[in-house]
């Protein structure tokens, strides 16, 4: 098959005690294939991405211009920024930055999400602002974090005396917000955010295309992979549709106090996308409301492990600790590049084994260690393979792993699509950095924190 795989054997029994049964599965069969129905009905905006040109065509007429600049640096936070981080390190070589301008040919890129001087400074120190493009990116345009690096970003513009317009780029709602009014009034190129794709969703819009089109990675290929995906994921028969099957047992496991997914990349290249799904699974699925209006509470939590390095750092917790974890092992079949170790102290039995064979076999070697194991200790288990990674195998997995969120909301009886736990925080800062509209919310917040048990020492 073309393609990534599942391997779902160590979710069920009897490899694992207690595991899941077929039975189970058939028993929320038809359940499963109404919610693919419902989803497919009510068609949220990421569904038909894949069947669209009209972003890539958008973002390939830019592609002279932007790959001009010696640096591309993207300003956003959160599903603005974490997309086009998964796919730089899964698609450029690791270090991109670093190889030479002869060897690379495309931009340098750089993504600013947080607002750290040290880190915001050490990659200003980096730059050139006379050979740089900012793409600012922002559905709403009043994220503090992306707002405050592009008024810096701006500020460094103008003080080389250089023209805004040609050195930003806004990717922003199409109709609303701060970003596009300064662009119309300016000038300055934009790029639409569907307003029918929330952040996390929009890794496939001008969102992640740009950073990737500007390092030359294959846009068109992505959504190749995307739109195969599209055609697995809306089967109807679960047994058939890795997504639904992945949502279901997900769900069935956290309906038995498995609250927590952990996502563990055996390849450095495809952790940055247990970063994206961390995200995806979090703000999407982490609800306090019920569609019924109920409080619920309910949410798994996404954790990202990287594995050799992990099973030195988290995998005795896995194996050992409570039995409130699925493991999701993101395989790599074929890496790019190898390296045989050595035939070096062969009279050494502790070193002599490894002489002869590459790092990549001692690497998937140890993944089937710890498959092994956790399956030994009767911990949930199971494996999304990449048989090499490319634009069509990553475009596949992002796929998946949106609708695998949608399906599992509609499972959780939430909304998938909003995240209101995070206004709160956002009000709080606004009020606090003393943004105009805020005076009674920011006397409201001091005098509460004024009040406040304290603890400290
Ligand atoms: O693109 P924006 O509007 O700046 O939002 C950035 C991120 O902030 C959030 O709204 C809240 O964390 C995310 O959903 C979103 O991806």
């Amino acid at each position: 098959m073309n393609g990534i795989k599942f391997d779902f054997s160590n979710v069920f029994h009897p490899n694992i005690e207690n595991g899941l049964t077929e039975e189970e599965i058939n028993d929320q069969g038809n359940r499963v294939q109404d919610i693919v129905e419902t989803i497919i009905q009510n068609n949220p905006g990421f569904l038909n991405l894949p069947f669209t040109r009209v972003y890539i065509d958008r973002v390939l007429d830019l592609k002279t211009w932007i790959q001009s600049f010696e640096s591309v640096v993207v300003l956003g936070i959160g599903g603005s920024a974490l997309g086009n981080q998964a796919l730089q390190t899964a698609l450029n070589p690791l270090h991109y930055n670093a190889l030479s301008k002869e060897i690379r040919k495309t931009p340098k890129i750089f993504i600013l999400d947080n607002v750290d001087p040290d880190f915001i400074a050490s990659v200003l120190d980096q730059i050139d602002p006379k050979t740089t493009l900012f793409n600012v990116i922002s559905k709403s345009g009043t994220t503090a974090e992306a707002m405050a690096n592009y008024l810096v970003a701006r500020g460094i513009i103008e003080g080389y005396g250089l023209d805004p317009k040609k050195h930003f780029l806004f990717t922003t709602d199409p109709e609303k917000g701060i970003l596009k009014k300064i662009a119309e009034e300016e000038g300055i190129k934009t790029l639409d955010i569907p307003p029918s794709i929330g952040g996390r969703f929009s890794v496939l819009t001008p969102v992640g295309l740009l950073s990737a089109l500007a390092s030359g990675i294959d846009i068109i290929d992505l959504y190749n992979g995307a739109k195969e995906m599209h055609k697995r994921v809306t089967n109807p028969n679960i047994w058939e549709n890795p997504a639904a099957f992945n949502a279901l047992v997900h769900y069935l496991y956290y309906q038995k106090g498995y609250n927590i997914s952990v996502m563990m990349s055996y390849s450095n290249k495809l952790f940055l996308l247990a970063d994206w799904y961390r995200q995806l699974w979090a703000e999407s699925l982490g609800k306090k409301y019920n569609l019924k209006g109920e409080v619920v509470n309910v949410g798994q939590t996404p954790i990202k492990a990287l594995g050799t390095t992990d099973q030195h750092s988290q995998v005795q917790l896995y194996n050992e600790g409570p039995y409130d974890k699925v493991i999701t092992f993101i395989q790599l079949e074929n890496f790019e590049r190898n390296i045989k170790i050595p035939n070096i102290h062969c009279d050494l039995p502790e070193l002599s084994y490894l002489g002869g064979k590459n790092l990549s076999a001692l690497l998937n070697t140890e993944l089937a260690g710890t498959e092994y194991a956790l399956t030994e200790n009767n911990r949930p288990n199971l494996k999304v393979i990449f048989p090499q990674i490319n634009p069509f195998n990553v475009g596949q997995f992002i796929f998946a792993y949106e609708f695998q969120t949608a399906v599992m909301g509609n499972l959780l009886d939430i909304n998938p699509y909003d995240q209101p736990g995070v206004e709160l925080g956002k009000k709080v800062t606004y009020a606090l950095m003393g943004r105009k509209g805020y005076e009674d919310f920011n006397i409201e917040v001091e005098n509460k924190l004024k009040n406040k048990k304290q603890v400290t020492m």
